[in-house]
């Protein structure tokens, strides 16, 4: 393990004062060998552009490439042939000359960055894009098993590392090897014992620069894992404050945040300082080509082997020699860090989600809603079914209550019917239709989900309830609200509807979130509907006014509903006891009540916790 790894493993990512709290978890440093294959899947999104930008932009490196060569020689014809002899005239000529060759390598090196850019965002824009559309496209499963700042962080952070490498990486490191080149046959041809002992110096100025940038990588990344952990730390600090303060572990927080902005500002100054090393050492390494250069040069021209102007050309041309050889140590380590990048984002791509439709699928007609489980077994992970034997017909328009303890399968049934996850044995049959052989977007498109934690967007209120079909109208918005009783609260917004709720929607009560989804559902209106019902206290009012809307909201629907409040219970035509992933008991309120198994038990328990709490 690289020192490095070694440091960052040492670093606070857990407090052992806090138990296992705070506990974040680091990519691993990128030291892999460089992987050819990457490169060229990598390279496949210029494709589209080669066409139109790629030869703009060759042409401008050569242009650019070229110019720059070209001035140096222009100042030896200037000493030897005009500034020596005195000839003014001419000395003028080469000046205007020289002004031209600036003048086009400035224009070719506008266009060219122009370009590069161009190209650079446009390949950022598609890689980003089809990460995102894939990502959207996967299964629970492998969301399951990664937490959402991994994904997060090769949308934004991977995507974006890659952008130096393609908006001047690429292009960078032709033009360097076209300058180097240039400028080794140049100097071989003009003068070979002068121009070989000069180049002996560029293998010790590319050792020591790979070597150095090396260090300064692992430096930038160690730095860059330690601020993704601040990240971590903030976020979870934010999204957990209110019970941070409910249970005053303020002081807590502040201190580990404090030692990990420590470590932060450490890591920092120990980037830095590896990166300013960088140029002095590359100054030196420079001055030993100078020292060759001014010792053997002064021997030649005193025995008339080259002349002054040949000198000061050789000067000018080792002073170009450092940018391309830095660069091209730099170029490696960008390289790598971009092919590491590249990994983790084609490994997301390249992911198959776990719920696939079948070759050929068809639309699922329009749904009557009458719903058949067949056998169904599942298991998250193997050996651990979450649901056994489960067998359920159920009726169009009919509302079926699940009930049982926590873990028991209710959700997991709720998962099945909307393909989040398949079954491992058994099926479903959405009117007497695999819901395995439907296309799921006609199927999902078909079933209403109003989740426990209601998903409110930052946007308007409009805009949330609009959620549940794009396609609506101001009035239908209105309407659907008005009937779940959402629009009295609504309107005693200060912007009604058109009030903007941010991300999660924490300035509506819990009660007012569940009224916007019953609304969202209601505009989407599904023959089949899910509900999670909420296991949240709020206010009789609102409790009433709840009641009113699952009213209107399952009329007419087949329903499936995670149910907690007795009253929903005991309306529905069916309840499914599960316990363990397996159906217990089924029937109406009465029937179960009769029997004295386990509803009996849990509605007697209900009732006891009830008359305790009063
Ligand atoms: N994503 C998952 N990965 C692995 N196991 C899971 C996952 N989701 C649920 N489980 C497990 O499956 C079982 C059934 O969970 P499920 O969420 O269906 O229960 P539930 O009856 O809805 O519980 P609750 O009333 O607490 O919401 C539990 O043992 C749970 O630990």
């Amino acid at each position: 393990m690289s020192s490095q790894a070694k440091q960052a493993e040492s670093a606070p990512n857990s407090d052992s004062q806090q138990g296992q709290r705070f506990v974040y978890q680091d990519d691993e440093l990128i030291e892999k060998p460089f992987d050819w294959g990457q490169l060229k899947r990598l390279f496949s999104y210029m494709k589209p552009y080669r066409k139109q930008l790629l030869p703009i932009i060759i042409i401008m490196m050569l242009v650019g490439a070229i110019t720059k060569l070209t001035v140096p020689l222009l100042i030896r014809v200037a000493i030897d042939d005009a500034i020596i002899p005195k000839k003014t005239n001419l000395l003028v000529l080469i000046v205007g000359i020289m002004l031209s060759v600036y003048i086009v390598q400035w224009l070719a090196n506008t266009f060219r960055i122009k370009y590069t850019n161009m190209i650079g965002q446009r390949v950022i824009y598609d890689l980003r894009h089809d990460l995102f559309s894939h990502i959207q496209k996967l299964s629970f499963r492998f969301f399951d098993t990664r937490p959402a700042g991994s994904v997060l962080v090769r949308v934004t952070n991977y995507v974006n590392s890659l952008q130096d490498l393609f908006t001047n990486g690429v292009v960078n490191l032709l033009i360097d090897v076209v300058q180097l080149v240039g400028i080794i046959v140049i100097l071989l041809t003009f003068n070979f014992k002068l121009g070989a002992s000069i180049i002996v110096t560029v293998p010790i100025m590319f050792i020591v620069s790979t070597k150095l940038r090396t260090k300064i990588r692992r430096a930038w990344q160690d730095l860059t894992m330690k601020q993704s952990r601040l990240n971590a730390h903030l976020n979870e600090c934010i999204q957990g404050i209110r019970v941070t303060q409910g249970y005053t572990q303020e002081k807590e927080n502040i201190s580990f945040f404090t030692k990990m902005n420590m470590t932060n500002r450490l890591s920092w100054n120990r980037a830095s300082l590896l990166n300013q090393s960088f140029g002095p050492l590359i100054e030196i390494t420079g001055a030993i080509g100078y020292c060759i250069l001014f010792w053997l040069g002064a021997h030649l021209i005193q025995t008339e082997e080259i002349s002054v102007g040949l000198l000061v050309a050789f000067a000018t041309y080792i002073g170009y020699f450092w940018e391309p050889i830095t660069r091209l140590g730099q170029m490696y380590s960008q390289l790598l860090i971009a092919m590491a990048s590249a990994e983790r984002i084609f490994e997301f791509i390249d992911e198959k989600p776990t719920v696939a439709e079948i070759e050929g699928a068809k639309d699922l007609p329009q749904v009557q809603g009458n719903v058949k489980f067949k056998d169904l077994v599942f298991e998250y992970e193997p050996g651990r079914p979450a649901l056994n034997g489960i067998n359920l017909d159920v009726t169009a328009g009919q509302s079926i209550a699940l009930v049982g303890h926590t873990g028991s399968g209710k959700s997991t049934i709720m998962n099945l019917l909307c393909r989040f996850y398949d079954p491992n044995q058994g099926h479903i049959e959405i009117d007497g239709q695999n819901i395995k052989e439907v296309s799921i977007q006609s199927l999902r498109s078909q079933i209403g989900v109003v989740l426990q934690d209601t998903f409110i967007f930052s946007g308007t209120i409009r805009d949330n309830i609009r959620f549940g079909r794009l396609d609506a109208t101001d009035e239908e918005i209105e309407e659907v609200a008005k009937a779940v009783h959402a629009h009295d609260f609504i309107s005693q917004l200060p912007l009604g509807y058109e009030t903007e709720v941010q991300e999660r929607g924490n300035v509506l009560s819990m009660g007012q979130r569940q009224l916007i989804s019953f609304a969202r559902a209601l505009l989407a209106n599904p023959r089949v509907l899910i509900l999670d019902e909420a296991t949240a206290s709020i206010d009789t009012d609102t409790e009433l006014k709840i009641q009113e809307a699952l009213k209107i909201l399952l009329a007419g629907r087949t329903s499936f509903i995670v149910a907690h409040r007795l009253s929903t219970i005991r309306n529905a035509d069916k309840i499914v006891v599960l316990d363990h992933g397996r159906m217990m008991e089924i029937g109406n309120h009465d029937e179960l009540m009769r029997e004295q198994k386990i509803y009996y038990g849990l509605i007697q328990a209900q009732y006891k916790f009830l008359q305790d709490a009063v």
